[in-house]
């Protein structure tokens, strides 16, 4: 292990803290009050739909932009000092191409970024972290999507940061371009570095993140390990076929909150799977062919950020 940080970091300070944080573009509140901790050490997702505030936030934290209310701190110091200490790196979206210069060497690239920073990883170091070995006498604009996504990833740790921000960092790749470099940040993060990815992929978030922080109209909705998001909402789903269901008694079964009937076929949603079946069995309601299903991440991200929305409404 390569620890080489100009100012360690203290243990138990936290990675990143927002403190009732509002930013605004002209009249539009990008984020609403939004007050976060993250530990050091941890992998976390910022997962939201489009315009949740997930760049924002990224913004915020590397002092690109400035909030109007509340605090922001990194490393227990203002994004811009923690980033001048050469303490946080970032990818961060590119819009159309690779957002590398192009014509120059991929080793060059990395070079001239080591240049910028007072204490930079070693040239090898970094090269061995984001598995770019092989890509170091290519052109920047002969590299694939996933291959640029390493490149960029290597320019981001060039400084032997603590933190590391990703806004969407596997936007571009295919899956098993994906899977690389969740493998290499896995890496990257057992050596007791925090890293911050912003996506809209729920499963992404859910096999990569030991924490999924959700966003929707700039403010946290929903914020744990994926497996208790999925359990803090509808946890299962009860199907089973029933030749006359009886609508009106579905709906008082014991952990259900929400029946649809089609036909014969029973969907309940249920906080208690185990519960409901029970309770099937005891007022000797008939069923067939009964299946129980976990909820997916997916279903807990949509009733986490709608629940928000008709809060949001009513406000
Ligand atoms: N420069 C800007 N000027 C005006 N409005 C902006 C600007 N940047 C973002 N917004 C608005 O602020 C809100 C939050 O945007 P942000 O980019 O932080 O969301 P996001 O969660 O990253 O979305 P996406 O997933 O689409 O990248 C959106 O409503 C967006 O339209």
């Amino acid at each position: 292990m390569n620890r080489r940080s100009p100012t360690p970091p203290r243990p138990g300070e936290p990675a990143v803290r927002f403190v009732d944080v509002t930013h605004r573009y002209g009249r539009h509140r990008a984020l609403d009050g939004m007050s976060l901790e993250l530990e050091q050490g941890q992998t976390v997702a910022l997962l939201g739909p489009n315009g949740a505030g997930k760049s924002t936030t990224i913004g915020l934290l590397l002092g690109l932009l400035e909030a109007q209310a509340g605090t922001v701190e990194v490393l227990g110091t203002s994004p811009r000092q923690a980033v001048a200490a050469g303490r946080v790196g970032a990818m961060l979206q590119t819009g159309a191409g690779s957002g590398l210069p192009p014509g120059v060497r991929v080793d060059a690239t990395l070079r001239l970024v080591r240049r910028l920073y007072r204490r930079p990883a070693p040239f090898d170091v970094t090269v061995e972290r984001s598995g770019i070995g092989r890509l170091l006498d290519r052109q920047t604009q002969r590299l694939s999507g996933g291959q640029a996504q390493s490149v960029r990833f290597a320019l981001a740790i060039a400084g032997d940061p603590d933190l590391v921000f990703l806004d969407e960092p596997t936007a571009a790749m295919d899956v098993a371009g994906q899977r690389a470099f969740w493998e290499m940040i896995r890496h990257f993060s057992r050596e007791g570095r925090t890293v911050v990815f912003a996506t809209h992929h729920l499963q992404e978030a859910d096999e990569t993140a030991d924490r999924v922080v959700v966003l929707n109209h700039g403010r946290v909705t929903a914020d744990g390990p994926g497996a208790v998001l999925k359990a803090a909402v509808q946890a299962h789903r009860v199907r089973f076929w029933c030749p006359r269901p009886p609508v009106g008694v579905l709906d008082g079964l014991e952990g259900v909150t929400d029946v649809a009937v089609r036909g014969q076929r029973v969907d309940l949603a249920s906080l208690d799977a185990d519960a409901t079946v029970r309770d099937l069995v005891h007022r000797r309601i008939e069923f067939s062919s009964l299946e129980v299903t976990g909820a997916a991440l997916e279903d807990a991200f949509v009733a986490l950020t709608s629940r928000h929305h008709e809060r949001g409404e009513s406000a």
